[in-house]
């Protein structure tokens, strides 16, 4: 019902204790209402004089506003800490999301997160203003209620202290089944909103394949299913709502019937019998306005215990081990048995590498499909932390992984698809710059041989390009990550994962030869399945099944027979541009 890592949020407990004291007062202030309006009543039942109820009914009337101001000043005290700590929690869900990268994104689906990240942190804004408050209702009201009851007649005090127990177990009881509906309601939203996304990404495919009517219906179906999940929770919430105001207005009717009879054997006078027949519906307020916000509080709690999951995620850790480093012609990056294993795989994709580069180098990463090159790439580039520490050394430092800030910042990532923001060409370009001048942008353009694509543009820097605008073509995503790198004359490291792996033969030819002086006075890491790139390499790592099975610069490794030259033969369709 309580997610107890909610008392860990900072400012709860001074809110909750001043919460306490406020329901407190309100707790009297529905026992004066209840005494003042029954005083009032026997009065007139007793035709007392009209000026004798003035006073009974100006107390009623001012502990009633009493009453319903604390309300007013509950939420009062409570709204500005939940927007705080609901704003402070979207804003640490978007950190933590940049912190942990792309797995995290993959591991929980893009829908997911994009609808946690917005209306799961609205529910859980509704979840944490219902919860506290009303299970502290639940936990103080009834009782100062009862104890105020009993002192007036203890008979009618202990039936009610025994049906209270029994309307909470039978409210925990249609609980647990709408939890089970709601968990069932969450997982529908969630694949909802994953497959709606993945819908949308895969369009392209869908529509080529004459599959998107049919991938329609599915998103259909989903939402569907989805419908029906929301209806079931409700038809529960519904139900419980019913049946716990009938049981409770029950229970009021047998309290009245109980003090019918001790009015007529004398047991009672008129005054306590009326006093405790206005206060036996409040006794039960708490439960029954819990039970009517139940499955709002529902759905708030499961979106809370996403976003807490991913909050907790543990991070990579020991980020700045390595203190001010540059990659130079004297730097050194060498892997001493270094093995990887992903998340939930059971044996390594990487075991036991062991290589050793100094300065300005190009190292290519060759290898079959699946043999590890990306994950390789993924390694050096500090995305993924090796199974063990300290196998790995910068200029002899020996690090726990290359998540090392100072060896980011010194590193420049080329993906096969590079990823382009919703942003100007100008921007995307001096994405690793943001403050570099329109004319190096333009240079870094022209050796990237962008320019005269750009002369093409509308706004030439200054058109959008990314998502939801001008669409770029997959040579010119790659000549503006090039354009990138040239900008940056700072970082000396350059990661590439297989560039050029889905250009045709023609723009690969063209692209290459605005490359290669970027490798020049660099280190590069160059995983490829196209083999001509290795006769620009110094050094070549050829991967197989996760297992560095040979290295040496290709004229050494082309002198013998083994895993290079197999390999070579193998691919020998792809040696077009040799
Ligand atoms: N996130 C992941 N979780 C678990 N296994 C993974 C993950 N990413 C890759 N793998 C597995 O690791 C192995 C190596 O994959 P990797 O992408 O590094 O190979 P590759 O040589 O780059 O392949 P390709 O040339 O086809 O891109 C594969 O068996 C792949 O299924």
């Amino acid at each position: 019902m309580i997610d107890r890592r909610l008392f860990d949020f900072p400012g709860i407990k001074p809110r909750v204790v001043m919460i306490a004291v406020l329901m407190l007062i309100q707790s009297l202030m529905i026992i004066i209402q209840a005494r003042a309006l029954s005083v009032a009543v026997v009065g007139l039942w007793n035709q007392q004089a009209l000026a004798t109820i003035v006073v009974p009914t100006a107390i009623f009337a001012v502990s009633f506003m009493c009453r319903h101001a604390i309300t007013v000043a509950q939420n009062r005290v409570f709204y500005p800490f939940v927007e705080k700590t609901t704003g402070d929690m979207r804003e640490r869900l978007m950190t933590k999301l940049f912190r942990l990268g792309p797995s995290i994104v993959e591991k929980t689906g893009t829908g997911n997160m994009v609808t946690m990240a917005l209306e799961g942190i609205d529910k859980v804004q509704t979840y944490l203003m219902l919860i506290i408050i009303k299970i502290m209702d639940m936990g103080i009201t009834p009782w100062v209620i009862l104890i105020y009851i009993a002192f007036l007649q203890w008979k009618e005090a202990i039936f009610l202290l025994i049906i209270y127990p029994v309307i909470i177990l039978f409210m925990i009881i249609l609980g647990l089944a709408a939890q089970s509906k709601a968990d069932r309601q969450y997982e529908g939203y969630t694949r909802l909103s994953n497959n709606f996304v993945d819908t949308l990404r895969g369009l392209g495919t869908l529509k080529q394949l004459g599959l998107s009517k049919k991938y329609a219906g599915n998103v259909y179906q989903v939402s569907e299913d989805y419908r029906k999940e929301t209806m079931s929770t409700l038809r529960i919430a519904m139900t419980s709502t019913f049946a716990l105001d009938f049981f409770t207005t029950l229970s009021v009717a047998v309290v009245a019937v109980f003090l019918g009879f001790d009015l007529m054997d004398g047991k009672i006078l008129l005054l306590p019998a009326l006093t405790i027949l206005t206060l036996a519906p409040d006794y039960f307020l708490p439960v029954r306005n819990f039970a009517n916000d139940y499955h709002a509080t529902l759905n708030g709690k499961n979106a809370l215990q996403a976003v807490l999951d991913v909050l907790e995620v543990p991070e990579t850790k020991d980020r700045d081990e390595l203190k001010t480093f540059t990659w130079d012609e004297n730097a050194s990056i060498k892997f001493d048995d270094v093995s990887l294993t992903y998340d939930e795989a059971k044996k390594p994709t990487l075991s036991h590498i062991s290589f050793d580069v100094h300065g300005f180098r190009k190292v290519g990463i060759i290898g079959a499909s699946g043999s590890g090159k990306s994950t390789l790439i993924n390694l050096i580039g500090g995305f993924l932390t090796p199974d063990k520490p300290d196998h790995i050394s910068l200029n002899g430092q020996k690090l726990p992984h290359l998540s090392q800030e100072q060896w980011q910042f010194n590193s420049i990532y080329i993906p096969q698809s590079p990823y382009l923001f919703h942003a100007t060409l100008r921007e995307n370009v001096s994405f690793y710059q943001p403050h570099a001048t329109l004319q190096t942008v333009e240079t870094a353009c022209e050796k990237a041989g962008l320019t005269d694509w750009i002369k093409t543009l509308p706004d030439g820097l200054e058109t959008m390009i990314g998502e939801g605008s001008r669409g770029v073509s997959g040579g010119q995503a790659q000549r503006i990550a090039l354009a990138r790198a040239f900008l940056d004359d700072k970082r000396r490291v350059l990661l590439f994962d297989e560039p050029t792996a889905h250009l045709d033969i023609e723009t690969e030819a063209a692209l290459k030869e605005d490359m290669l002086p970027l490798l020049d006075n660099r280190l590069v890491f160059f995983a490829t399945h196209r083999l001509h790139w290795i006769n620009q390499m110094d050094y070549v790592l050829v991967m197989d099944h996760g297992k560095l099975v040979e290295q040496g610069t290709p004229a050494e490794l082309a002198a013998h027979e083994g895993p290079y030259t197999r390999l070579r033969a193998e691919m020998g369709g792809l040696h077009a541009l040799d």
